[in-house]
C-alpha cells in the first residue's frame, strides 16, 4: 500500500471535486474529512457548528483524522481534509507520523470565493469577505509550509488531476 495522500487548501479551492476524481483515476479510496464527520455524527456542518460550537468541530476533525489514518484497509486513501484541519499543529503531526504525501490546492481567493459566497458554510457566514480574505493570507503560508506539491485549480478539475498524478513522485506511491 502507498501513502496517503493529503488535499488541502481554502475552503472553495477544490479539494472534494478533485480528491474524489484523482482517487478514482489512481483506483484508490477517497475519504472527505468534512463528509465523514458529518456521517459519523449523523449532522451538518452548519449544524455541529450552530449547536456544538466550533472547539467541539475541531476536536471532531482530529480524532476522525487520526481514525481515517490509523485504519486505511486495503487501499492508499485520498484524503480531502477540511479547510482548517491543518491549522491545527497536532493534525499536522499526523500528516508527518504517516508520511503523507500533502497536495495544497492554492486556487485564487477570488476563485475560491466566487465559488463559496453563496454556501451555508459556517465560516462563510461569519466573515465578511475582507476577513476571508485575511483568511485565506494567514491560512496560505501554513499549507504552503507543510505542503509537498503546490498547484492551482483554476481550470477543469480533471486537468488539475492529471496535473498531481504527473508532479507525485512515483517512488512514493508505489501503485504508480
Ligand atoms: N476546477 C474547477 N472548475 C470549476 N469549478 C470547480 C472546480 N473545482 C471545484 N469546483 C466547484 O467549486 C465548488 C467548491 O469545490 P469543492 O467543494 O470541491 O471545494 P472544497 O475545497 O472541498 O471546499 P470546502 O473547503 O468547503 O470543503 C464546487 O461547486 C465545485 O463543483
Ligand atoms: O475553513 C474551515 O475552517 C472549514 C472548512 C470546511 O471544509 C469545514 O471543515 C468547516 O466548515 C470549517
Ligand atoms: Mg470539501
Amino acid at each position: 500500500m502507498g501513502k496517503p495522500i493529503v488535499i488541502c487548501g481554502f475552503m472553495g479551492s477544490g479539494k472534494t471535486t478533485v480528491g474524489r476524481l484523482l482517487a478514482k483515476r489512481l483506483l484508490d479510496k477517497f475519504i472527505d474529512l468534512d463528509e465523514e464527520i458529518e456521517q459519523t455524527q449523523k449532522m451538518s456542518i452548519p449544524n455541529i457548528f450552530k449547536e456544538k460550537g466550533e472547539e467541539y468541530f475541531r476536536a471532531l476533525e482530529h480524532v476522525t483524522l487520526q481514525n481515517v489514518l490509523r485504519s486505511p484497509g486495503p487501499f492508499t486513501p485520498v484524503v480531502a481534509v477540511g479547510g482548517g484541519t491543518l491549522m491545527d499543529p497536532d493534525n499536522a503531526a499526523l500528516l508527518k507520523e504517516y508520511e503523507c504525501y500533502v497536495v495544497y490546492l492554492s486556487t485564487d481567493f477570488d476563485i475560491c470565493y466566487e465559488r463559496i459566497k453563496s454556501s451555508n458554510r459556517p465560516l462563510v457566514m461569519q466573515n465578511t469577505r475582507e476577513q476571508l480574505r485575511a483568511l485565506y493570507d494567514q491560512r496560505h503560508e501554513v499549507y504552503a509550509g507543510l505542503c509537498n506539491t503546490q498547484l492551482y485549480n483554476h481550470g477543469a478539475p480533471e486537468r488539475t488531476v492529471t496535473n498531481i498524478i504527473s508532479l507525485i513522485n512515483p517512488l512514493s506511491i508505489q501503485k504508480l
